[in-house]
């Protein structure tokens, strides 16, 4: 047994302090990036934020929906292959990942998207990105396609991230028990606070030209500025962009002065007993859910969502004097909190 006495922080521990800054407005401060990637030889401009892959926020409608922002969208697993190798067909430049599990039914999958056209990025997503067979299928998928950009998690830590961008990904994805739906942290004692887990292993990634992209845990626009700041290239959102038109969950209506109006809609986790009873015909016995489900506000596009966002991170830049994404981190000092805001109309 073994403690680690450091702390460990999350993005509520920590407020960013503002520094003098020459941008004069919110205007200023682009929020694109250029990445060259360490295996993938294909470059990637544009706002570095992702939906997850989870079946009700990795939609194509999302990725449409995106487009404009230059963002880009995990696009969940359970696509029928036409559908994904029509929309890849269809766009130029896709701003999707193809996601696959480490089951040979995705891996069959993918390999039918793939013959009808080319699968330019992917992403390799298990709950748990520790162990042995996990980093052999980041190798296969490296080997069979070379030349895409290849997404990999998720993991907290350094060595794992170090394992994984070796093994082929270009991106690590990091976060395991933070997600807004995700009870592993209560089911099994596993986890690490988010902002440290991408402090540490943004800082094991980069030492290999590797990147990594925070996944899970943002609660409110702020919490974006902070991973950037904290290290991370990207940002996955699942939570924050729940409850959208773009959105694959069940819409939930109220009946408003005689009209049927939306009120709600269904969001869960992608190992909920939900998600379970929806693609593996319920839950195996020697496994338990470790994600739950959640009935989330209607909100109609989510345009206005990512505006939101983006002009959050903006007025952040502002207060920093960050010009550009890159130098969020350089311009970033945390400081540790115990509290992050005022609360009289909690109440
Ligand atoms: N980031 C996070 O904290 C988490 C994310 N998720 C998300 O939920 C989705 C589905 O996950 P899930 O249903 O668990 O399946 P996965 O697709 O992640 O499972 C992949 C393989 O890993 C094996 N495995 C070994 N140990 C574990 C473990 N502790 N947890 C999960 N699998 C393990 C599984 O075998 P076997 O089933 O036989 O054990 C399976 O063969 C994924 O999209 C994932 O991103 C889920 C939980 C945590
Ligand atoms: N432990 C679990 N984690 C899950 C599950 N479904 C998704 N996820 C992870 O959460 C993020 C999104 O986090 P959010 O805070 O932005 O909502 C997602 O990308 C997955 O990594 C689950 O069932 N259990
Ligand atoms: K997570």
């Amino acid at each position: 047994m073994h403690i680690d006495l450091n702390p460990k922080l999350d993005f509520r521990d920590v407020l960013i302090r503002p520094k003098r800054s020459v941008l004069s407005s919110r205007f200023e401060a682009n929020i694109t990036r250029s990445f060259r990637f360490r295996h993938s030889s294909r470059a990637w401009t544009g706002f570095p934020l992702i939906a997850s892959n989870m079946d009700t926020i990795g939609t194509l409608e999302m990725a449409k929906a995106f487009k404009p922002f230059g963002a880009l969208v995990a696009l969940h697993k359970f696509h029928h292959p036409d559908r994904l190798a029509e929309y890849l067909a269809g766009d130029e430049d896709p701003n999707v990942f193809v996601t696959v599990g480490t089951g040979s039914a995705d891996w069959d999958r993918l390999a039918a998207v793939k013959a009808k056209v080319k699968v330019p990025m992917l992403n390799i997503d298990v709950a748990n990105g520790y162990t042995e067979a996990f980093v052999r299928a980041v190798a296969k998928l490296r080997e069979e396609n070379p030349d895409a950009i290849i997404m990999a998690g998720t993991v907290v830590t350094a060595e794992m991230t170090e394992a994984l961008v070796i093994a082929g990904a270009d991106i690590v994805r990091v976060g395991i028990g933070s997600g807004s739906v995700c009870t592993t942290r209560d089911l099994t004692g596993v986890g690490y606070p988010q902002l440290s887990a991408v402090i540490e292993c943004a800082d094991a990634a980069h030492g290999l030209k590797g990147h990594v992209c925070s996944d899970g845990g943002c609660v409110v626009p702020g919490d974006l500025a902070k991973a950037y700041g904290g290290g991370a290239d990207f940002v996955m959102l699942g939570g924050m962009l729940a409850g959208h038109d773009e959105c694959g969950g069940e819409l939930k209506y109220a009946d408003q002065d005689g009209q049927k109006t939306p009120t709600s809609m269904v969001f869960y986790g992608m190992s909920s007993e939900t998600a379970m009873n929806k693609y593996h015909g319920g839950v195996a016995d020697y496994r338990a859910a470790e994600g739950k489900t959640v009935e989330v506000p209607y909100r109609g596009d989510v345009r206005a969502t990512v505006e939101k966002i983006s002009g959050g991170l903006r007025s952040a830049m502002t207060y920093i004097g960050a010009e550009n994404l890159k130098e969020i981190p350089k311009r970033t000092t945390f400081i540790l909190v115990n509290a992050q805001r005022n609360t009289v109309f909690d109440r």
